[in-house]
């Protein structure tokens, strides 16, 4: 830990070689709180504190041991009396784009919802509205808790590279890349996989590493069913070539899987498809994951890919994924919402919730019996915070709280109906929390949201445009909302 001396030093500006940024650097020290580690040994201090200078955490102990070496050099001591402090939450399944497509798409099936709802509203965006979209998408996000997300491919990466510089998160951007398949809009279908490459290595280029680090780009692949062999074959290769990670949606509906075994002669579906290509590695961030075998399990785990677990996503159009098999199998699963028209909300709060319940009542039929200790408390809670940050191979810097981490953190107030009493405060936060009981969200060591209220942008403005930019969208697109009922 730094002590105050070498901190004072790191401020004093009159010192030889300081510059302007040393001498901007405040001290931030919270203190008085539960402090929810996240680190390997599950450290929970009772009454712990942290101090950030700059956008790092530079202490994490006692709160008196912090209070007695940082408080005389504070610029801000912050007394958290009764709450909670946790890392930020990593979302590692998100469509920032369909957030203006909210609602669109409720009550279908996979195919329908991608082929006559999903792809007429992407490819009818503008970068404007993928900008908006995603700013909308962030409001949501922050809200509940996350600090870093995985977009899993969408429009206009450019316009979520701006939203997510003014939003102040942290985020791995993939762009939606298709080569080939039924149903894709035309001016998607014409692309062949060189072109495919080409504008994602641009788009490196471009936003890799911008927003002071914030932003990353990895490579997108939609799913197979629109993916060429020399797509997937050339993702694999560039992603190598720019020690990137690769977005794709895996094994989703039973349908991919028949389809992979008509034309791709394997004996199973996608993943055994994508063994035998030689494309899965640890770079992979497969979401979904749903219909596998025990086989499969066992290629995804050697290969060290990860698995974005969306439960809620999953239960509207896919069906249960072997979450538990997975974790055993040595797999890391982190937690994902998915886009808005395929879940609605965008909480890993209630994705935590849901993830813990639904993999508990699956074990009736997966394994004939119940299982009440399936996916317990405490592994959720790190499939939504270190394990996410190791699925987007972020984990040196963020995922739990630690000396020399970046400062990705959030507070948490229990004080209200829906946490009290609280025996277990783990037990609390995967079980009791909602989003309305996170008040206040650092990213890099600034505070993008305190008392609710978000501080990078005006957020009734935005729901304003959100608006307004839905509607015209959705007519360009010509997709029409049926009423359910006789409206009046
Ligand atoms: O839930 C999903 N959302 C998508 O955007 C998508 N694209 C392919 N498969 C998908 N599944």
């Amino acid at each position: 830990m730094l002590n105050s001396r070498a901190l004072a030093a790191h401020r004093d500006t009159t010192l030889p070689g300081a510059t302007m940024e040393t001498k901007i650097a405040e001290v931030t020290v919270l203190h008085n709180a539960v402090i929810v580690t996240m680190d390997s040994e599950n450290r929970v201090f009772r009454n712990g504190g942290i101090v950030v200078v700059k956008d790092r955490i530079q202490g994490i102990d006692q709160s008196a041991k912090i209070l007695e070496n940082f408080g005389a050099i504070a610029d801000h001591i912050i007394d958290l009396h009764g709450q909670i402090i946790l890392p930020g939450f990593i979302n590692t399944h998100v469509h920032t784009s369909q957030q203006l497509g909210r609602g669109i798409a409720d009550d279908v099936d996979l195919v329908t919802w991608l082929h006559d709802r999903i792809w007429p509203y992407e490819s009818n965006m503008t970068e404007a509205d993928s900008y908006l979209s995603t700013l909308l998408c962030g409001i949501e996000l922050i809200h509940s808790g996350v600090t870093c997300f995985a977009e899993a491919g969408g429009q206009h990466v450019s316009g979520m590279a701006r939203a997510v510089e003014l939003l102040g998160m942290r985020a791995c951007l993939a762009e939606s890349i298709m080569d080939c398949g039924q149903g894709l809009p035309e001016s998607w279908a014409k692309r062949t996989a060189d072109d495919c490459i080409k504008s994602q290595k641009d788009l490196y280029k471009e936003y890799n590493n911008s927003a002071d680090g914030r932003i990353r780009i990895w490579l997108g692949i939609r799913q197979i069913m629109n993916s060429t062999d020399d797509l997937l074959l050339a993702t694999r290769d560039a992603a190598k070539d720019l020690c990137t990670g690769i977005h794709m949606h895996v094994a989703e509906i039973p349908y991919e899987n028949q389809l992979v075994k008509d034309t791709r002669e394997v004996d199973h579906g996608t993943v055994t498809y994508l063994e035998k290509i030689g494309f899965l590695q640890k770079n992979l961030l497969a979401a979904h994951t749903v219909w596998v075998n025990d086989a499969e399990i066992s290629f995804l785990s050697k290969a060290g890919v990860k698995v974005s677990h969306c439960p809620a996503a999953a239960m509207r159009m896919l069906g249960f994924a072997p979450v538990k098999e997975m974790i055993t199998a040595g797999i890391c699963v982190s937690l994902g919402t998915d886009g808005a028209p395929s879940n609605n909300r965008m909480s890993i709060v209630d994705e935590m919730y849901l993830a813990s319940l639904i993999n508990k009542g699956r074990e009736v039929f997966a394994n004939g019996t119940t299982d009440p200790t399936a996916l317990p408390a405490e592994m959720v809670l790190k499939m939504a915070t270190i394990d996410g940050a190791k699925s987007v191979m972020w984990d040196n810097e963020i995922g739990s709280l630690e000396m020399g981490k970046k400062a990705d953190l959030i507070i948490i107030d229990p004080s209200s109906w829906s946490m009290v009493p609280i025996h277990d405060c783990i037990s609390s936060l995967v079980y009791c929390m909602r989003s309305e009981n996170i008040t206040c969200v650092m990213c890099n060591g600034q505070w993008i949201m305190k008392g609710r209220k978000i501080l990078t942008m005006d957020e009734a403005d935005i729901i304003s445009q959100a608006k307004h930019a839905s509607s015209a969208l959705l007519n360009r697109a010509g997709i029409k909302i049926r009423p359910r009922m006789n409206v009046l």
